[in-house]
């Protein structure tokens, strides 16, 4: 194979997932510089292999081992979190209900995902009775997908892909759901993609049509490639492995997959790096220097999350706009801001009285105005060269009342103090 041209490169590919229960966790883990963020999981966890034109590659694995994750990748459906994957030609994901838009009929997705594959309107035209006929749909083309059963959607995106014409074909566990003629007719076309030099991608947890189809293949291990070879040399390995597995008790079972798990969730890059050079230690020195060059950008992670640089750039506008925000609009200093945070908000309030006052055209009528303040808020900051009486006044209530509200024991205020006004009626 390693004449024919490289259509898929992974090189040091990881996918992360986060765990944040809320979205608004994500929003804190953002700003948070130091402690815990939120929990990861790596469902792939740095794995680099190459595929050929013309090779059918079956991915093994027991559930959650990361092949769906990895396919998805490779279709580009969703991007690494670092590394490097890189697909030299088109694409088409066939995997049950993928891509499919449950409200549109089966005719409208056939259109819907042609026109994605790239296939102009006259191209679609040409090809929907062949595409219909091929899916075995009859009347129920004009349905709309979300009646379909498993095993009708399978056949939906089958037939799409068939004539899609795509130069990377992934079959991810749509034939584990379709009729026996129906899965045979497919593969039968899968393998003359084959010889048309595509390149397939096929997943299945059948053992028996993983033989029919791969001559190569990738055992997905959680999130690692276990074994990457020859058929007749993976897949006895993996029924040994399996065969051990279903040996085992329910709680060693458990055990087992936790202990797996538990390493998905503390992964880390660095640790990934640590891996490649050890290897590069044990590897010869000639070829040690073209990898290490090759790798270089492979353990830097994409920009999912903020960089340091972002952060600080951002905190500092953040804090300059509250600045801003309080010495125009809130009028409050910075020792107040420190003492009384809250305030912030609270003393919003008044302030986008006076700009109601002046969007309603009010000349700030202080009976107007503070009616409006008791039923907004009560807070009200006292402003440069106030006293309390004026204040008072302005409010339409008495000194008294002031004091009383506020626990005062003389009526000394100061500029930035913020005082509770009470409602007097
Ligand atoms: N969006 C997500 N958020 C969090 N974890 C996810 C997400 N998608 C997948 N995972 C986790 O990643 C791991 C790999 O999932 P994936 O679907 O790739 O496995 P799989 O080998 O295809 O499994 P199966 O054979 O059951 O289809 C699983 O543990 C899964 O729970």
């Amino acid at each position: 194979m390693a004449d024919k041209k490289v259509t898929v490169a992974a090189n040091h590919v990881t996918k992360r997932f986060d765990l944040a229960e809320r979205q608004s966790d994500k929003v804190k883990a953002v700003f948070k510089f130091w402690g815990k963020g939120i929990p990861n999981f790596w469902a792939v966890k740095g794995v680099s292999f190459e595929a050929h034109a013309g090779e059918t590659i079956g991915i093994i694995g027991t559930n959650g081992s990361g092949k769906s994750t990895l396919l998805e990748m490779v279709a580009g459906l969703t991007q690494p979190t670092s590394g490097q994957m890189t697909i030299n030609g088109s694409t088409s994901i066939i995997a049950i209900g993928a891509g499919m838009r449950p409200q549109l009929t089966g005719r409208a997705n056939i259109r819907l995902k042609a026109l994605m594959q790239g296939m102009t309107e006259k191209e679609i035209e040409a090809k929907m009775d062949d595409i219909i006929e091929f899916s075995e749909l009859g009347d129920f083309i004009d349905q709309p997908v979300k009646s379909y059963s498993s095993g009708m959607k399978s056949k939906l995106g089958f037939a799409i892909s068939v004539y899609s014409d795509a130069d990377i074909v992934i079959i991810d566990e749509a034939l584990s759901v379709g009729d026996p003629t129906f899965t045979q007719k497919s593969m039968e076309r899968t393998k003359r993609f084959k010889e048309e030099g595509k390149t397939i991608f096929f997943v299945s947890h059948s053992a028996a049509q993983m033989r029919q189809m791969a001559d190569r293949v990738i055992w997905m291990h959680y999130g690692d490639i276990r074994m990457d070879g020859p058929i007749d040399e993976v897949m006895p390995e993996y029924e040994r492995f399996l065969k051990h597995f279903n040996r085992l008790s329910e709680n060693e079972r458990l055990t087992y997959q936790k202990r797996y798990k538990e390493a998905q969730k503390t992964f880390t890059l660095e640790h990934l790096k640590q891996i490649e050079r050890n290897r590069q230690m044990l590897a010869d020195p000639a070829t040690d220097l073209q990898r290490q060059k090759e790798n270089q950008h492979a353990f830097v992670e994409d920009n999912e999350k903020m960089g340091w640089f972002t952060r600080i750039v951002l905190t500092i506008f953040i804090i300059a706009t509250v600045g801003l925000m309080n010495k125009q609009l809130l009028n409050m200093s910075w020792a107040n801001v420190m003492a009384h945070p809250t305030h912030l908000i609270t003393n919003f309030a008044p302030s986008k009285l006076a700009a109601l006052d002046k969007r309603h055209g009010r000349n700030g009528d202080d009976n107007q105005r503070t009616d409006m303040l008791t039923a907004t808020q009560n807070s009200y900051t006292v402003k440069e060269g106030e006293t309390l009486a004026s204040i008072a006044a302005n409010a339409n209530i008495s000194v008294a009342a002031i004091m009383q509200a506020n626990q005062l024991t003389d009526e000394t205020v100061t500029p930035g103090q913020v005082l509770t006004l009470p409602v007097e009626r």
